[in-house]
C-alpha cells in the first residue's frame, strides 16, 4: 500500500484577540516541518521563573500562518483519490476545546474548511473516471455515548453488529448528494441541528463526537468512504473531576472513547490483528476505519497561548503517543506506564521535572482515571469487588500500583453505571407500558361493575389481582433505581478518595 497508513500532523492557530488582551503570549515555536518546542514556564524553589523546553516529532507541523487549504492540500488530498480506490479514509480533528478543530474541518464564513474541498475534489473525480458511482451523506453525532442522527431530528440511533461483523447504525439517514451544493447544504443542516439541538449549548457541543461520512457507492454497495471527525475537547475527558455526576460520567464517555480511539488507531499502524474497537461506541461506529484497506489522519489541533500550556502538552503527548510505538519497541518507563495508565502528562525524558508549585493545578487538571478496554458489564454485574475494598475507612494506598487497581475499579464503576442508565430507562419504558395495560383493564372492570347484575366479589378479586401486579411493577423499577442510584453514590465517594490520594502521591513523587 503507497504511503503511510497514519499521519500524525499539528496544526497551531494564531493568538486570538483575547488572548493577546489578557497579555497571553505565545510558547511554541516550530523548529522544523517536523519538530516544535513548548517553552513551559515554570517556577524554581526560590519561586525565579525558568523555560523548560518540551519537544515533539510529529509526520508534520503547521504553524499559525497555515491556512485550511495548504493542510488540505498536503494531508487529505492524497486521500481522496485513495477513496475512489475502495479504500476508507479518515480524518479526525483532536485537541483543547478552541483549539480550532470546527474551523480547520468545517471553515468560517469565507474560508472553506475540509469537509468542503474534499466534497469538492470527489465530485471532481466522480464527473472524470467513476461517473457510475453514487454519493451519499450521513451526519451524526456521539453526546454522552449515545448516538443521534443530526440529519434526522437527532434522533436516537443504535450500532449493531451483524453476522459477518459489520458495525451497522440502526437507521442513520443517508442523503444522496449529486453535487458540491447538495453536499453543502446537507452539512449546514446537520450543523443547525448540532447548534440547536439539546446539546446545542456551546460548552456542551465540545463534550460530542461530530461524524460526517461521504459514502462512495456502486449498485448501492459501499465503495469506498470519507471520514471526517470533530473530536469532543480534549480537555473534556478531564471533567472526571467536576463536582456534578453527569458532568464526570460524560467526562469518563469521553475520556474511554479518546483513550479507545488511541489504541485502534496504534493497533492500525502497527498493522496487529486485533483492534480493541469495542472499546468505545466512537471506535465501535468507526470500525471499518480501522480494519482492511483504511488511511487515517490525525489533525492535533493546539493553541499557542501560554495560559493553555498544560493543555498543549496534553494534546501533543496524546497524538505523540498515537503514533509512538511506530519508532521503536523501546521499554517503557515504569512513571511513563503510570502516567499511561492515569492519563497524566508524562515526562518527556529530556526534561527533569522540578519542584511544582503548592497547589498546582497541575495534578489535579491532567487526571484522567483509565479505562481498561473491552470489558464487558452486565446490569447484574455487582459493583466491582476492588471498589469496596478501595472504599474501606482503613485502606490507604501504600503504591503508585494500588492508585491505578484503584482507577481500574472506578472505571469498572463507570461503566457499570453506564449501562445500570441505560437499562433503567428502557425498564422505565416498559413499566409505562405495563401500567398503561394495567390501567385499561382497571377501566374495563370499573365498566362492568357499573353494569345492572355485576358480580362485586369478581371485581374485587380483579382490582385486587390488578393492584398487586402495579406493586410488583412498582417494586421491581423502584429497587433498578435504588440500585443505581447506590452505584452513583459509591462512584462519588470513591472519586472524592481517589482524588484526594492521587493528589498525596503526586506530591510525594514532586518532593
Ligand atoms: N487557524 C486559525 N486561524 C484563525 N482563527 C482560528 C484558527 N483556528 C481557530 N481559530 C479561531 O479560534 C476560535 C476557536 O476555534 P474552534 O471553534 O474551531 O475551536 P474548537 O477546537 O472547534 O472548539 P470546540 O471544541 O469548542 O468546538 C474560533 O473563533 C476560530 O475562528
Amino acid at each position: 500500500m503507497e504511503g503511510p497508513r497514519i499521519q500524525v500532523v499539528v496544526r497551531i492557530r494564531p493568538l486570538s484577540a483575547r488572548e493577546i488582551r489578557k497579555n497571553h503570549y505565545e510558547i511554541i515555536e516550530v523548529t522544523s516541518p517536523c519538530d516544535l518546542v513548548v517553552k513551559e514556564e515554570k517556577l524554581k524553589v526560590d519561586l525565579t521563573k525558568y523555560l523548560e523546553g518540551h519537544n515533539f516529532t510529529f509526520d508534520q507541523v503547521f504553524n499559525k500562518e497555515t491556512t485550511n487549504q495548504d493542510i488540505y492540500l498536503t494531508c487529505v488530498q492524497p486521500l481522496i483519490s485513495a477513496a475512489f480506490d475502495r479504500m476508507k479514509i479518515t480524518c479526525f480533528a483532536y485537541g483543547q476545546t478552541g483549539s480550532g478543530k470546527t474551523y480547520t474541518m468545517m471553515g468560517e464564513k469565507t474560508i472553506p474548511g475540509l469537509y468542503i474541498m474534499a466534497a469538492e475534489d470527489v465530485f471532481k473525480i466522480l464527473s472524470k473516471s467513476h461517473t457510475s458511482l453514487k454519493i451519499f451523506v450521513s451526519f451524526y453525532e456521539i453526546y454522552c455515548g449515545k448516538l443521534h442522527d443530526l440529519l434526522n431530528e437527532r434522533q436516537q440511533l443504535f450500532a449493531r453488529e451483524d453476522a459477518k461483523q459489520n458495525v451497522n447504525i440502526i437507521g442513520l439517514k443517508e442523503w444522496s448528494v449529486n453535487n458540491v451544493d447538495d453536499i453543502m447544504k446537507v452539512i449546514d443542516f446537520g450543523l443547525s441541528v448540532r447548534m440547536t439541538g439539546v446539546t446545542g449549548a456551546n460548552d456542551e457541543s465540545s463534550r460530542s463526537h461530530a461524524v460526517l461520512q461521504i459514502s462512495l457507492k456502486a449498485a448501492n454497495k459501499l465503495h469506498g468512504k470519507i471520514s471526517f471527525i470533530d473530536l469532543a475537547g480534549s480537555e473534556r475527558g478531564a471533567d472526571t473531576i467536576d463536582n456534578t455526576k453527569q458532568t464526570r460520567i460524560d467526562g469518563a464517555e469521553i475520556n474511554k472513547s479518546l483513550l479507545a480511539l488511541k489504541e485502534c488507531i496504534r493497533a492500525l499502524d502497527q498493522e496487529k490483528s486485533h483492534t480493541p474497537f469495542r472499546g468505545s461506541i466512537l471506535t465501535q461506529v468507526l470500525k471499518d476505519s480501522f480494519v482492511g484497506r483504511c488511511k487515517t489522519v490525525m489533525i492535533a489541533n493546539i493553541s499557542p497561548a501560554s495560559n493553555n500550556c498544560e493543555h498543549t502538552l496534553n494534546t501533543l503527548r496524546y497524538a505523540d503517543r498515537v503514533k509512538e510505538l511506530k519508532k521503536i519497541n523501546k521499554p517503557q518507563r515504569r512513571e511513563d506506564a503510570l502516567a499511561d495508565a492515569l492519563m497524566l502528562p508524562r515526562q518527556p525524558s529530556n526534561t527533569v521535572r522540578q519542584m511544582k508549585p503548592a497547589n498546582s493545578p497541575v495534578s489535579q487538571a491532567n487526571f484522567v482515571p483509565a479505562v481498561p478496554l473491552n470489558h464487558n458489564v452486565s446490569s447484574k454485574t455487582p459493583p466491582p469487588k476492588a471498589v469496596e475494598k478501595f472504599l474501606s475507612p482503613n485502606w490507604m494506598a501504600k503504591s503508585e500500583k494500588d492508585l491505578m487497581e484503584m482507577s481500574e475499579g472506578h472505571e469498572k464503576l463507570i461503566n457499570l453505571i453506564l449501562t445500570e442508565e441505560e437499562e433503567l430507562i428502557a425498564s422505565h419504558r416498559q413499566h409505562i407500558d405495563n401500567m398503561v395495560g394495567i390501567i385499561k383493564d382497571e377501566m374495563g372492570i370499573l365498566h362492568e361493575v357499573d353494569q345492572p347484575g355485576s358480580d362485586v366479589d369478581e371485581y374485587a378479586t380483579a382490582l385486587r389481582s390488578m393492584l398487586e401486579q402495579q406493586i410488583l411493577c412498582i417494586t421491581e423499577i423502584k429497587n433498578k433505581l435504588e440500585n443505581f442510584t447506590s452505584h452513583l453514590r459509591t462512584e462519588e465517594e470513591m472519586s472524592r478518595k481517589f482524588y484526594k490520594l492521587q493528589s498525596e502521591i503526586l506530591d510525594l513523587h514532586d518532593n
